[in-house]
């Protein structure tokens, strides 16, 4: 199959660099938005990693495997060389009930914990079909509590039969994220569910189908203008392509070292601030 080069995220930021209404936020630095935007990316056409820029993929694996283990520590990640969230982290380095904390041990009311994550893989294996496979980490009750609330708020999965007896069912992820910072969080954010998506069909035995990402407040600050039109002015090459070397045992216990990027080919990275 030949792939096409795709550029769905360099017209969002185009989009909202040349529409965006201006608006005042939270963090005092000023955005330019838009509200309401989709993306879809087919997995089969290749890994959406962004390729305007280079994008550091340690990261991102390293905040999704933080995540899976339901940790609210900001020194799991900084063990591991990662300072994405070292801002937001109180000086004992908690986080917070954050993303991990209600994926894993959502509270409830009875002093229990639901274990999102297992649960949709358990519905994954069992009722494939299920309108219901959801995830949420806006837990209203919680909010309070935690140091950012969830820009990525809600996931659900969705199974498409396999068209040929013998074949595979095809896995998608839908993402809706509230709050969405083109220039640095979102390669982060697509990247991060497009894995997780991987992740999840190989342990229940699906092929990939498409990541939709779905945008509520998308913004450009103001103090990364220029990074964004030295972005754009830049040609979109091939997503590369995602191998995961072994099948674990369970979506819990992927290693870092377990997964490599073929085919990488990226302009250089572009430094900007990250609005506290
Ligand atoms: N304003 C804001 N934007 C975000 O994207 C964001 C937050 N706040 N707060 C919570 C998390 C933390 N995230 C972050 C924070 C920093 C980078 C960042 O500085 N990225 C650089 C360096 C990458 C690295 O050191 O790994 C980049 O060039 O992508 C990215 C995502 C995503 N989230
Ligand atoms: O995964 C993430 C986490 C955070 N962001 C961005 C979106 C906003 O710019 C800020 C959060 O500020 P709020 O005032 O709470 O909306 O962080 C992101 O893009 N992706």
């Amino acid at each position: 199959m030949t792939r096409p080069i795709r550029q769905q995220y360099e017209d969002l930021m185009r989009l909202v660099a040349t529409q965006g209404a201006l608006k005042a936020d939270r963090t005092g630095t000023g955005t330019k938005s838009v509200f309401g935007h989709q993306m879809r990316f087919d997995l089969n056409e290749g890994f959406p990693l962004v390729t305007t820029k280079k994008v550091h993929v340690k990261s991102i694996i390293q905040e999704l495997l933080w995540f899976l283990t339901g940790s609210s520590s900001n020194h799991w990640l900084t063990e591991r060389g990662v300072t994405i969230w070292n801002e937001w982290a109180r000086p004992d380095g908690d986080l917070g009930p954050v993303y991990g904390v209600q994926w894993r041990s959502w509270p409830t009311p009875d002093g229990g914990h639901i274990d999102q994550i297992a649960e949709v893989i358990k519905t994954l294996k069992t009722n494939p079909d299920s309108r219901r496979i959801i995830v949420s980490a806006w837990n209203v009750a919680d909010l309070d509590k935690m140091a950012l609330m969830p820009c990525h708020a809600l996931f659900q999965f969705y199974v498409a039969p396999a068209t040929e007896p013998g074949g595979k069912g095809k896995l998608s992820c839908q993402l809706y994220q509230r709050s969405a910072d083109i220039f640095l969080g979102v390669p982060f954010n697509i990247a991060s569910y497009a894995l997780l998506t991987h992740m999840v069909a190989q342990q229940c035995d699906l092929d990939v189908g498409d990541f939709i990402w779905t945008g509520g407040d998308c913004h450009i600050y103001s103090n990364h203008a220029e990074q964004v039109a030295l972005q754009l002015s830049r040609a979109p090459f091939l997503y590369p392509t995602l191998n995961i070397k072994r099948k674990p045992d369970s979506v819990f216990d992927y290693q870092f070292e377990d997964f490599e990027f073929l085919d990488y080919q990226h302009h250089p990275a572009i430094k900007a601030p990250v609005a506290i």
